[in-house]
């Protein structure tokens, strides 16, 4: 029910090319050096995020999703270009970013909170009462199932209020019902209110997001449509 109500949020958000801008990629590079030579996530990209719009970008696995969700939210710097931010961009919460497995759940709200300054204890009573832990919270995160540490993060990603979420690799596995039914509630409420960029190498973790699409490839940014299965990128 709660895709149904994204995919319609989604269609409103095609007419989000007269938005104002909230994020704009400006000619952005980023590189990492390696033993087998440079690896180029970002060559002067150009991308532009609209207020209320849902963009979904699509990339093969190790392009650099991380690194660019970092670039958007400012948790890394490009080596060229600007990253222009015109509103609150949330932490990039994705399933490789922003926690720490060595901590518990609870923890990593601490961190969290600590990190980026908000009041620590309404943002860990947030989260546990959204990802539907209980006792869980107090595990470290290394010892949770893959499913439980998508739940915390998912939470986590929308106890902050943001005007862009940033969501690595679409909406986690939703087997905790009591979870899928909040989750699908507070999303529908943020996603009325805010703009959303999803990006995976899964062209089905992406889909019942629906709105625009971009491809990241060769490090730069290509209007896309939803592959199917089989184009799917696999080079970088
Ligand atoms: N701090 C860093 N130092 C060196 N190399 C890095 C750093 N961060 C990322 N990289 C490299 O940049 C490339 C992109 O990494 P990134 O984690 O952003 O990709 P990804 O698409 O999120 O990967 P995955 O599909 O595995 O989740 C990889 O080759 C990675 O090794």
């Amino acid at each position: 029910m709660f895709f149904r109500r994204i995919e319609a949020k989604a269609k409103v958000s095609g007419g989000a090319r007269d938005a104002s801008p909230l994020v704009m990629l400006d000619a952005v590079s980023k590189s990492f050096n390696h033993a087998h030579g440079r690896h180029i996530v970002l060559d002067r990209a150009d991308l532009v995020i609209r207020s209320g719009e849902v963009h979904c970008i699509l990339a093969a696995p190790g392009a650099g999703k991380t690194t660019l969700l970092n670039l958007m939210a400012g948790a890394e710097q490009p080596d060229a270009g600007r990253v222009v931010r015109r509103g609150r961009v949330s932490v990039p919460l994705g399933s490789a970013a922003g926690v720490i497995p060595d901590l518990t759940g609870r923890e990593n709200c601490r961190h969290v909170a600590a990190m980026y300054g908000f009041d620590r204890y309404g943002f860990e009573a947030y989260v546990q009462w959204l990802s539907a832990l209980g006792p869980l919270m107090d595990l470290q995160l290394r010892n949770c199932s893959a499913s439980q540490r998508a739940q915390l993060v998912f939470a986590m990603t929308l106890g902050l209020e943001a005007d862009l979420y940033l969501l690595e690799d679409g909406l986690p596995m939703m087997r905790d019902a009591a979870f899928a039914a909040r989750a699908g509630r507070v999303l529908r409420e943020r996603l009325s209110q805010a703009a959303v960029l999803v990006i995976s190498s899964q062209p089905k973790a992406l889909k019942p997001f629906g709105g625009r699409v971009s491809v990241l490839r060769a490090g730069k940014f290509h209007p896309g449509i939803f592959p199917s299965k089989a184009e799917a990128p696999h080079g970088r």
